[in-house]
């Protein structure tokens, strides 16, 4: 999914993008959403305006086209002067004003093959359309014939991004009411027009907000993501392209620009809130990473990309006879109280580990996120353990910690005692992210007769869900402050402890047996 070579930022790694769009004077969408998109991810923003609207958080009342003429000067005057990496396209009121910006890009394109693209001559800039016909409040912007007149601007873009409607009416078929069939959709577009589609989930109903890059065979890549909760998603559309045009430019990789677009949308979704702006649906807050001193995306800063850069530990651990039998039910009770029993060791160390986390904390907030997860770790699960295993309250089993168990325990308690605050919680975090991960997949094969039943429904629970959900975002947010250095030693404490976790689940009775050297975890649970 990368770009065409050599597309983007030169020397200053500051890209130069474009939009072209209409006004929208609440500042939520339209050139005003991009602009500040375009900041917020690290770029020089530029703005062609298309079309003037009057518009606020409610709803559009009117909207003035000038000349599709004066958009062509506009975009001249601009592309004279100034070297564009990215180009995001959004509104466009009428057929004209579509043909104008059609032309205009095949002048770009005939330019830089005369130029001799890739030997040092000038490159087309990456273009994205955000193919905008109706709004949030349900406002027509775009005229009749509009939707033709789009079809044939589609070959000569990189990227279109329609959301459910949009995608619909450029395939000529009903909206689609499920995920399915909106990447469907996504594939016979990308197919018809040679665009490299992205399918949004913003229009399903439900919890999930997935998006997806979708090409002519199919899916490229899928983001899951959660809805969130607000009635702020007005411009989430325009916000989103200019976004991913942006960082496309820095990166050359369509998927890990919407990675990392969809997670800093997904911040701004959720920072909404603390912003007044009227009384209907509202902005994001496309500045909430920046102004709390993150600074624009990143990748090293990304959680998705942590989550990605472990998938070879998370498919070793779906492969896992272990995995496998307790899903089936068919694992040895031998087995599983051996498990169990190392378990409960573990827990009792990574309870004390989590209070450390806690003691360590920058705020309130989050001081109280992780004593409830040790309290919660203290209590629940081991009150879980002792019933299985049939130990009085307090008891531990009677066995010894094996090499697994007091190795991960050893990194746990060297990331405590490194004083870093984001490189504990880093280090913590797999133990609730790849236990909801792999707690989800065994859900689906739990029954009322399944020997481990109880067991299987706890880390698929709402609440354990829930607690997962917060300890990313503390992560995350611990992850969007840290300096290189720090940052650098998050994510090899998240990966260390992924692998231990692997090592866990991988770990038999007899190694334990062998292994039964007592180490600091074991002085640290006898106190
Ligand atoms: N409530 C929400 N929570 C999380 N992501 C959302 C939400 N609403 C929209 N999105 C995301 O915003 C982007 C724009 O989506 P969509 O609403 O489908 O498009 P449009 O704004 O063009 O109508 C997509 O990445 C989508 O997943
Ligand atoms: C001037 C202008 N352009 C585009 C839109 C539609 O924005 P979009 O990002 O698709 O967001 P929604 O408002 O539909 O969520 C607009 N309203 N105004």
């Amino acid at each position: 999914m990368s770009g065409r070579p050599g597309t983007g930022p030169e020397a200053s790694g500051i890209p130069n993008v474009l939009s072209i769009a209409g006004s929208d004077p609440s500042g939520g969408a339209g050139i005003q959403a991009d602009l500040k998109s375009i900041a917020a991810c690290g770029g020089y923003g530029m703005a062609a305006i298309t079309a003037l609207t009057a518009q606020n958080t409610r709803g559009v009342t009117g909207v003035h086209t000038p000349p599709a003429a004066f958009l062509t000067e506009q975009l001249e005057s601009v592309a004279a002067d100034v070297r564009l990496d990215a180009v995001k396209i959004g509104m466009l009121a009428n057929v004209e004003v579509i043909r104008a910006v059609g032309a205009w890009l095949e002048g770009l394109r005939a330019q830089a093959s005369a130029a001799g693209c890739g030997d040092g001559g000038a490159r087309p800039p990456a273009i994205v359309l955000d193919p905008v016909l109706v709004a949030t409040s349900g406002d027509r912007l775009s005229g009749s014939g509009s939707v033709a007149a789009l079809r044939r601007l589609l070959p000569l873009v990189d990227l279109a991004t329609p959301n459910l409607p949009e995608l619909a009416a450029l395939c000529g078929r009903p909206v689609a009411t499920d995920w399915a069939g909106a990447l469907e959709q996504a594939r016979e577009l990308s197919a018809g027009y040679g665009v490299l589609v992205l399918a949004k989930g913003g229009h399903l109903a439900g919890k999930e907000c997935p998006d997806a890059l979708v090409g002519p065979e199919g899916v490229l890549l899928e983001v899951p993501g959660e809805r969130v909760d607000t009635p702020n998603t007005h411009g989430t559309g325009c916000s989103l392209s200019s976004a991913l045009a942006t960082l496309f430019a820095r990166t050359g990789d369509w998927a890990r620009a919407l990675v990392l677009a969809k997670a800093w949308l997904r911040g701004a979704l959720e920072a909404s809130g603390q912003l007044e702006v009227g009384g209907g649906h509202g902005p994001v807050h496309h500045f909430a990473a920046l102004w709390s001193g993150a600074g624009v995306p990143r990748e090293e800063a990304s959680l998705d990309t942590w989550w990605n850069g472990i998938a070879d530990l998370r498919e070793s651990i779906d492969g896992l006879g272990f995995i496998r039998q307790l899903r089936e039910g068919t694992l040895a009770r031998a087995d599983f109280e051996h498990y169990l029993a190392q378990d409960a060791l573990y827990l009792q160390t990574y309870g004390r580990v989590l209070s450390q986390a806690s003691a360590l904390a920058p705020d309130l907030a989050a001081q109280r996120f992780w004593a409830q997860s040790a309290h919660g770790c203290m209590v629940s699960e081991r009150t879980l353990h002792q019933g299985r295993l049939e130990l009085a309250d307090g008891a531990l089993p009677a066995v010894v910690p094996s090499a697994t168990t007091t190795g991960y325990l050893n990194h746990l308690q060297a990331a405590a005692a490194s004083g870093s605050y984001p490189v504990l919680a880093a280090a913590l975090l797999p133990c609730f992210w790849l236990y909801r991960d792999i707690g989800a997949r065994l859900a689906a094969g739990n029954r009322p007769d399944h020997p481990y039943a109880d067991w299987l429904a706890m880390y698929s629970s709402p609440e354990f869900d829930e607690a997962t959900r917060q300890a990313i975002g503390w992560v995350q947010a611990a992850a969007n402050t840290a300096r290189p250095a720090e940052l650098a030693a998050m994510r090899t404490a998240f990966r260390e402890s992924s692998r231990w976790e692997l090592e866990f689940f991988d770990q038999r009775p007899e190694a334990a047996t062998r292994a039964a050297v007592p180490g600091p975890a074991t002085a640290a649970r006898g106190s």
